[in-house]
């Protein structure tokens, strides 16, 4: 495909301009609003993942969250094939909740430990697909193992949770994920609780299927480097804020926002003696709320001036498709 194939293609699921809240505290405690997301705008294409990066607490898993309808938007608007997901009832949701699915970062507490990995892929099977018979459930869970590397599919369908590794466990929850013909995937960290060896092994497999299927995915991660490894395009997020997004190669070559250049530095090099050593505690990134202002990363910045900490800066473009969010680019 071309890029301006790429470019042309309509996003299938897209936020706009989206806020949310939560309210914290209360009874003994002062109640404070948290402004957990302010004004984001993505937009997820077929054959096509976003990376959505950022430290503990930035916002990501809010908006995968948000993106299933879990949480409603406090402002803004979510719309799937161009309607408003806040909008669909009855069958239109029960349909947007199988096209749209999510896999979770920790595989052994995403699947019943008591039930076998057979009656795991079968169950949604028979609820979405009513018209198949039992062989072809059956057969149809063999061609979901096998599609995940898990072969022979028959030995893996006896087994129970606990009998796999970690790798295998998530395996069996992209299976299940695609057992309904999901047509967009939200991975929330999908190899972070996997060995290193293994994690490769399971974005390869998200890779193949985001081609082979023509899935969007939204890959939600800490870590910069394997977004661009796995997404076409990357967003990174910080207290709540879009701080800078764009195709990952320039992202990750070219960093524009401060933050972004922090996460690429903390990146771990095996050319440099130390390593990881850039970025700080999630506990430094700020509560985001009502009474705040300006960017909420000006108290980490070296470049930040008087101005940084009263007005947040509109997106800025710094390249093809690349926007930055920064008084000092
Ligand atoms: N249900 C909730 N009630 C109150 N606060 C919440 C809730 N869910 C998330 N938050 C807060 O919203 C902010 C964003 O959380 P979120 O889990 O989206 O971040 P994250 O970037 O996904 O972090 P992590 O990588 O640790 O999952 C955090 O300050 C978190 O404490």
């Amino acid at each position: 495909m071309t890029t301006s194939a790429v470019m042309t293609e309509a996003p299938i699921l897209e936020m706009r301009d989206v806020d949310m809240r939560f309210v914290l505290g209360g009874l003994v405690g002062k109640r404070t609003t948290l402004r957990a997301l302010s004004g984001i705008s993505l937009k997820l294409t077929p054959g096509r993942a976003l990376a959505l990066v950022g430290e503990s607490g930035s916002g990501k898993s809010t908006c995968a969250r948000m993106l299933a309808r879990v949480y409603e938007p406090a402002a803004g608007e979510i719309s799937f094939r161009g309607t408003d997901i806040g909008k669909l009832s009855g069958k239109g949701l029960t349909d947007y909740r199988a096209e749209v699915q999510m896999i979770f970062q920790d595989p052994f507490g995403s699947l019943n430990p008591t039930q076998t990995i057979g009656y795991i892929l079968e169950r949604p099977l028979r609820i979405h697909r009513p018209e198949l018979s039992g062989k072809e459930v059956r057969t149809e869970s063999e061609a979901l193992l096998t599609q995940v590397g898990l072969v022979p599919a028959a030995e893996y369908l006896k087994r129970r949770p606990h009998e796999l590794s970690g790798g295998q466990r998530q395996r069996v929850a992209i299976a299940r994920a695609l057992s309904v013909n999901p047509t967009v995937l939200l991975a929330d960290e999908p190899t972070s609780m996997l060995d290193v060896s293994v994690r490769l092994g399971i974005l390869n497999l998200l890779e193949d299927l985001k081609r082979d299927k023509h899935l969007a995915a939204l890959y939600i991660t800490h870590d910069i480097a394997t977004a661009r490894y796995f997404a076409e395009e990357t967003a990174v997020m910080y207290a709540g804020h879009l701080v800078e997004q764009g195709p990952s190669e320039a992202i990750t070559d070219h960093p524009r926002h401060p933050y972004t250049q922090l996460l690429i530095a903390a990146v771990p090099n095996p050319k440099n003696k130390i390593t990881g050593g850039a970025v700080r505690r999630a506990a430094d990134i700020p509560l985001w709320t009502a009474e705040s202002r300006g960017c909420p990363f000006a108290p980490r910045c070296p470049r930040a001036t008087d101005i940084c900490r009263e007005i947040m800066p509109d997106p800025t473009p710094v390249g093809d498709s690349h926007m930055a969010r920064c008084h000092h680019l």
